[in-house]
């Protein structure tokens, strides 16, 4: 393990030792389970990777509680119950649903008692008649197309354990579904994954990480997200794009090289400067990089270490 300022920089060797003589094998059911979420996962990475990690943010919640019921404990007050929450950044593609909906399912597995939820920050773009009017059409994705005011009183809310109602966005219609939330009703732990989990508005006081207990950056190069994209594009006008009422219909319809050639457009104009100027940058912010190479597999984690 190497020291590198104020990350311990882990080779994926040495991460699968650690609590591993806590694990036991996956089981049947969890294995079709995991499946379920992906079923291109490799069960390795669920062993040797993910499984320590789930360990760790379990030492994680435990410490979190303890420091409430201490701090109530300073107060005279009694402790209240306030939601663990897990952030997890990254690129357009690098694969951030996919491990949320993996941790969503072991950390329930391991704590069957607890309410895990997740979220994604895209229900808190703006629909696009807002995006229209704001002649930011073609920004979708980009900080300024978020209504990160919105994000940060919905997570006050979240810790306050009072009721709160996330809205929803539909890749198949391309845009934030009017009258349609999430309700999030005093969790133990809630998942938030997005883009943006780590980046700071620009014009408030508190950034969306200050009320995480623990962040994720999933990282790898950008032209090993890219072609993860551009798969996925491929996968998806051979199953949701065919669908009539898909926004993105008439490219399944249309000439293939067409809108393979429209999808690396996206790329070039939307998501690598996305990346680039807004996301990479807030890499430094998580409490671990989870770095991914060629068929997502983990080869190196970088761990803060205070
Ligand atoms: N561990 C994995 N093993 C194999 N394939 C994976 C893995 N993680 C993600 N993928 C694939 O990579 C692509 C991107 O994954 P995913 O949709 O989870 O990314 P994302 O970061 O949430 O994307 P977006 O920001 O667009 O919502 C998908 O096609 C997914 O099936
Ligand atoms: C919803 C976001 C912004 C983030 O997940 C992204 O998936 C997206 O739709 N970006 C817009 C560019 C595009 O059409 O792919």
């Amino acid at each position: 393990m190497k020291d590198q300022l104020n990350y311990y920089q882990i080779p994926r060797d040495e991460w699968k030792k650690f609590y591993q003589k806590h694990i036991v094998p996956l089981n049947n059911q969890e294995l079709l389970q995991i499946k379920s979420v992906n079923d291109r996962i490799s069960l390795r990475d669920v062993q040797e990777i993910y499984t320590p990690l789930v360990h760790l943010l379990g030492l994680r919640l435990a410490a979190q509680k303890q420091l409430l019921a201490k701090q109530a404990g300073f107060l005279g007050i009694k402790p209240a119950h306030v939601p663990f929450l897990l952030g997890i950044a990254g690129s357009v593609a690098v694969g951030k649903s996919t491990i949320a909906r993996l941790l969503q399912l072991m950390l329930q597995d391991i704590y069957p008692d607890k309410r895990v939820q997740l979220l994604t920050t895209d229900g808190f773009l703006y629909s696009n008649a807002q995006l229209e009017r704001r002649h930011l059409l073609d920004r979708k994705g980009f900080p300024e197309s978020y209504d990160m005011a919105h994000l940060l009183s919905f997570t006050n809310d979240v810790k306050n354990g009072l009721p709160a109602k996330a809205p929803v966005y539909s890749h198949k219609i391309y845009d934030v579904i009017p009258g349609k939330y999430e309700l999030v009703d005093d969790p133990d732990i809630l998942i938030v994954e997005g883009i943006n989990v780590l980046q700071l508005p620009s014009n408030q006081q508190l950034y969306v990480s200050d009320f995480f207990d623990f962040s994720i950056y999933v990282d790898a190069q950008e032209e090993l997200i890219k072609k993860w994209y551009l798969q996925r594009f491929e996968m998806l006008l051979d199953t949701a794009f065919q669908d009539p009422t898909n926004y993105y219909y008439p490219y399944a319809q249309g000439d293939r090289q067409a809108a393979f050639e429209l999808a690396k457009q996206v790329w070039e104009d939307v998501n690598h400067p996305n990346l680039d100027n807004y996301i990479l940058p807030t890499r430094n912010r998580a409490d671990l990089i989870l770095h991914k190479t060629e068929n997502h597999l983990v080869n190196e984690l970088f761990l803060r270490k205070y």
